[in-house]
């Protein structure tokens, strides 16, 4: 075999791009062997590999049985036979072209795909696998976040059973509005949570779809050119087995992400089955623990706000109960000082009081002296048949005196005139009494109408005298049945009970002013120049009695053996006086059928003291209801009667008497005055002298007008009288 022979049977060689093109431009038929050998070897390097090897698959079998062939006679033959391999050369040639042409387009569609993979579909799948695994992070945050709010939720909610359980013990402690917003704060946190859950699943499956689309719409693209189809469908294979692997990779993470959420939505619907079955009846029972601790919140709510209000007006009342205390207080301090302040001057008032009182004892007394120590007042008892007429004429009025002492005398004084009666006058013509009228002078004259209380209200002076320290006699002289007794005793108005009250009021007043008063009392009657306590027991007859005498000591005058009672109201002085006064000796006379045979003393002894002043003094009142002065042919008086009278005239003769020597023996001692002729004067001697003062009540009535000017003869002689 020559050198060409074993050229075209071996392997071509390789040339360069130069080459191939000079080659190109010629044609097969005008070639040399080695033209067409060495275009051969040109066509074979314008072959993709693959088709070459079957071309060359095709060529061999021809060259490897044209050689056989190749001698002098077939070279025709083999030139055709060749002509012929150039044309199918040519065809395959061209098809060749063809090929490479799609083949450049199928690999630019194939680069453009890879370039589009790799640029945009793997970053893309990247970010998908990015945003999934972010999203699977979150979600894992998400779980981790629920799973935590859910144990703060079994904690808040372990937190709200022992609230509420602490709630029911305490029930006052909480209220309702607490309650619901920590229901209400629970429910709306798990409704949120649900609502992001579901929004967060929501969300994945989205962009699970997305991600769908996306692959449905590359694979539209892939399938939108029917040229590639069969290009698609090679490189479809290794697309497809490249995207299924990657597509595969997806849906594994996706179905992984929804074996995820499934598994979180199992996790969810057991973490909501939980919350139906544990939570809700849980929440239901507390709800309903909570609606009855409400109901008895409310109704201690309702109690508390009543007893709110009650306190409320309760600290009202108070308010102003303090405020009436505060005003109260601050009157109560003021009027402290008011108090204080008069005190003070209750204490000056009092000082000046007890000096005012000193004074008004002095002046009361010098008053009582200017009146005269001894006075006679003449009373007229109310007759409905007089036998005669009474009257007070006139008042003196100090003029026609000789001088200024007469004058001062008379002061005050008044004039009774007598009037004898007509159907008398025949028989006492040639008498003293025959003058057609007489009158007689009174330092004041009570008329008929002058009712008890009138006579006390004068008579109040001297029982002051008395309560002041001084000695004072009372005596209600006059003929049987003229009102002595009623002057001197009448029960309630009658002077003796008159003075008790007056002296228990007096004393009373002058309390505030430290005096303090003790008060004996002393009843005696003289009948018939004995003495008997009227005080003393009435079981005992007057004989058994014991003998009473008279002792004077140191100007003052005590009976022996007769009773001094300590009195500390006036009613008590009363009662023993009434009864007292029921043993007392009295007989029916002419003149009177209730006549009281004796003359009664009442002595009261007053005994006063001052702590403040350290004054003391000692006043006796003596109250002398006189025994009715009749003239013994008057009286007819006989036996015992008689010798009543006797006595009782006699001793009334000793105090006109006694008294007389006082009025016009002013230069006589006392020792030469006759008070031992009668018990009555001796009696009374102590308060008869000296600073002692009398008042003597003529009591008259019209019955009898010899025994009325008798009586008023009697006045005449005591009237003007100054004690000495
Ligand atoms: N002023 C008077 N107003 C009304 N009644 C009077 C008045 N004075 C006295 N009488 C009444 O006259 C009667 C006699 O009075 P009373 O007993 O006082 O007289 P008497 O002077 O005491 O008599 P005797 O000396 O006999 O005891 C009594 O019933 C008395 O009530």
């Amino acid at each position: 075999m020559d050198d060409k022979s074993q050229k075209i049977n071996n392997e071509p060689e390789v040339v360069t791009e130069t080459d191939s093109n000079s080659s190109q431009k010629r044609s097969f038929s005008t070639m040399t062997n080695e033209d067409i050998k060495s275009e051969k070897i040109i066509v074979s390097k314008l072959i993709v590999p693959t088709s070459i090897n079957e071309i060359r698959k095709k060529s061999n079998k021809d060259f490897k049985e044209s050689p056989k062939n190749f001698t002098n006679d077939n070279l025709n033959d083999i030139d055709t036979f060749y002509k012929e391999n150039v044309e199918e050369l040519n065809d395959l040639i061209s098809e060749l072209k063809s090929w490479e042409s799609k083949h450049s387009e199928l690999n630019y569609i194939y680069q453009d795909l890879k370039r589009k993979l790799n640029n945009e579909i793997v970053p893309e799948i990247e970010i998908q696998k990015n945003i999934v695994i972010e999203r699977k992070k979150n979600y894992d945050e998400l779980k981790l976040n629920n799973d935590l709010q859910i144990q703060n939720f079994e904690k808040k909610i372990n937190l709200m059973r022992k609230t509420q359980e602490t709630e029911q013990l305490r029930l006052s402690q909480e209220n309702r509005k607490v309650i619901d917003s920590k229901e209400k704060f629970y429910v709306d946190e798990r409704i949120a949570i649900e609502k992001k859950l579901s929004d967060d699943k929501r969300i994945l499956l989205q962009e699970i779809e997305t991600l769908r689309n996306i692959k449905n719409q590359k694979l539209a693209l892939l399938n939108s050119t029917d040229e590639i189809h069969d290009a698609k469908l090679k490189l479809g294979q290794e697309m497809n087995s490249l995207k299924s692997q990657r597509f595969d990779e997806l849906h594994q993470k996706a179905s992984g992400l929804e074996l995820i959420n499934s598994e979180l939505n199992s996790e969810l619907k057991s973490i909501e089955e939980n919350i139906k079955i544990n939570l809700v009846p849980m929440r239901d029972e507390l709800k309903q623990k909570i609606s009855s601790a409400t109901m008895s919140l409310e109704d201690i709510v309702e109690k508390r706000i009543k007893k709110i209000e009650e306190s409320v007006h309760i600290a009202k009342q108070y308010e102003q109960m303090q405020i009436k205390y505060n005003q109260l207080q601050s009157q109560l301090a003021s009027f402290d000082n008011k108090v204080r302040s008069a005190s003070d001057s209750v204490i000056f008032h009092k000082e000046q009081l007890q000096e005012k009182e000193m004074k008004r004892r002095i002046l009361h007394n010098e008053l009582q002296d200017l009146r005269g120590n001894i006075r006679v007042f003449c009373r007229i008892k109310p007759d409905l048949n007089p036998q005669f007429n009474m009257k007070e004429v006139k008042k003196n009025n100090g003029d026609n005196y000789a001088n200024d002492e007469e004058a001062l005398s008379s002061f005050e004084r008044y004039q009774l005139e007598i009037q004898p009666p007509v159907s008398t006058k025949g028989l006492i013509t040639g008498s003293p009494y025959r003058h057609a009228s007489t009158t007689f002078t009174f330092d004041r004259i009570f008329d008929e109408k002058a009712t008890n209380k009138d006579v006390f209200d004068e008579v109040s002076q001297l029982v002051q005298s008395s309560l002041d320290g001084y000695k004072v006699c009372i005596f209600a002289y006059g003929q049987t049945g003229s009102g002595k007794t009623y002057t001197m005793l009448n029960n309630k108005d009658g002077i003796i009970p008159s003075t008790l009250q007056h002296i228990y009021s007096w004393i009373d007043n002058l309390k505030p002013l430290g005096w303090e008063y003790s008060i004996k009392i002393q009843f005696i009657e003289i009948y018939n120049e004995n003495i008997i306590d009227l005080f003393a027991n009435k079981k005992n007859s007057r004989q058994n009695k014991k003998k009473i005498d008279i002792r004077h000591m140191d100007g003052k005058t005590t009976l022996t053996n007769v009773e001094q009672i300590d009195i500390t109201h006036s009613n008590d002085a009363e009662d023993i006086l009434r009864n007292a006064m029921k043993s007392r000796a009295t007989a029916a006379t002419k003149e009177n059928d209730q006549s009281s045979r004796s003359h009664s003393i009442f002595t009261i002894t007053l005994k006063g003291s001052n702590k403040i002043t350290n004054k003391s003094c000692e006043g006796v009142l003596n109250l002398i209801d006189l025994a009715g002065s009749e003239r013994l042919n008057k009286s007819q008086a006989t036996g015992d009667r008689l010798k009543e009278t006797q006595a009782i005239n006699k001793s009334l003769s000793c105090l006109g008497d006694v008294i007389h020597s006082l009025n016009h023996n002013k230069t006589m001692k006392t020792s030469h005055i006759p008070f031992r002729n009668s018990k009555l004067t001796y009696i009374l001697q102590n308060y008869l002298t000296g600073d002692g003062k009398t008042l003597m009540f003529v009591n008259v009535s019209s019955t009898s007008y010899v025994e009325t000017v008798n009586s008023l003869r009697f006045s005449s002689k005591v009237n003007g009288t100054k004690m000495r």
